[in-house]
């Protein structure tokens, strides 16, 4: 265990590369901080997945990470955000923040009639949806879900021509209702942000929901008082899949190839270290 709890790491996590999207503004705004980074890259998409898959990889991930002695958890992935929240506030005793409320706050302080593109499980969730109408019930939301989107930004083929195509029509919907507000409801789709900022028309605006999460995330350590007041490590990347897949495709966005380690997840068990204890019935505690 670290002694002091401002040096540990926090522990951000997706289904690939779009974590890095988050990632990026965390050493922005909070260069000090060290960070762990995993990608279920053994397990991706997730936006196709079950919302009960979701939730036991999230949970997976989660008890994982709190093994590794993590301060905070950023779901870096608005698919286990919409579907595994409350089972993660439910069941584990530390920090956690989602993209979520931070990306529809954004957006409600940005404009009135919001478009939002993210993945089938998100856009079924209808996560952002209520999270706007119950900030701002005079908007209009229109949900986009973008099936192809994570596979092309995984298989790098964000400058392939049948990109802009899925991306012309996935948006076509939105343009035509005139969005003033368009939300990246998939952490990998800021990544596609030269493609998709060249179909838009320019009055929309974009909505990267890392931005806000990170600024919620600095609020919360300094109010915990959890900030690092040393030097940042260097980032550990971790992933579920082959890691050098990972390595060579981060690369680009990173600005230099890192040192990535492929780990099992544990099974998961109730009594698990850092999990909240069951609580504790009225009859057993007498
Ligand atoms: N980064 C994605 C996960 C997408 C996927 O694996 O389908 C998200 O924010 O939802």
């Amino acid at each position: 265990m670290t002694t002091d709890p401002g040096q540990q790491r926090i522990g951000i996590f997706d289904s690939g590369v779009g974590g890095l999207t988050v990632l990026t503004q965390l050493y922005r705004q909070l260069p000090n901080e060290s960070i762990l980074y995993f990608g279920d890259t053994a397990r991706l998409p997730y936006g196709t997945r079950t919302p009960s898959e979701i939730v036991e990889f999230v949970r997976e991930i989660m008890a994982w990470l709190v093994e590794q002695d993590v301060k905070m958890v950023i779901m870096a992935c608005n698919t286990s955000s919409a579907l595994a929240m409350e089972m993660v506030q439910a069941e584990f005793d530390i920090p956690v923040l989602g993209v979520i409320l931070p990306g529809a706050q954004a957006a409600v302080q940005q404009g009135k009639r919001i478009g939002v593109i993210a993945t089938p499980a998100t856009a079924a969730s209808n996560a952002y949806r209520n999270a706007i109408l119950e900030m701002d019930d005079s908007c209009l939301v229109w949900q986009v879900s973008c099936p192809a989107f994570v596979p092309l930004v995984e298989q790098n083929r964000i400058h392939d021509p049948y990109t802009c195509e899925v991306a012309r029509e996935y948006l076509a919907p939105l343009i035509q209702q005139r969005i003033d507000t368009l939300i990246y409801g998939c952490t990998h789709y800021p990544l596609l942000a030269p493609v998709l900022r060249s179909l838009l028309p320019a009055g929309v605006t974009s909505i990267d929901p890392a931005v806000r999460v990170v600024a919620a995330a600095a609020r919360e350590l300094e109010l915990l008082g959890l900030r690092n007041a040393g030097t940042a490590l260097p980032t550990r990347f971790c992933v579920s899949g082959p890691p050098q897949q990972f390595a060579q495709l981060s690369v680009q966005w990173l600005g230099c190839t890192p040192a990535v380690e492929k780990i099992s997840l544990p099974t998961v068990v109730r009594s698990e270290a850092g999990r909240k204890p069951s609580p504790v019935s009225l009859e057993s505690a007498e």
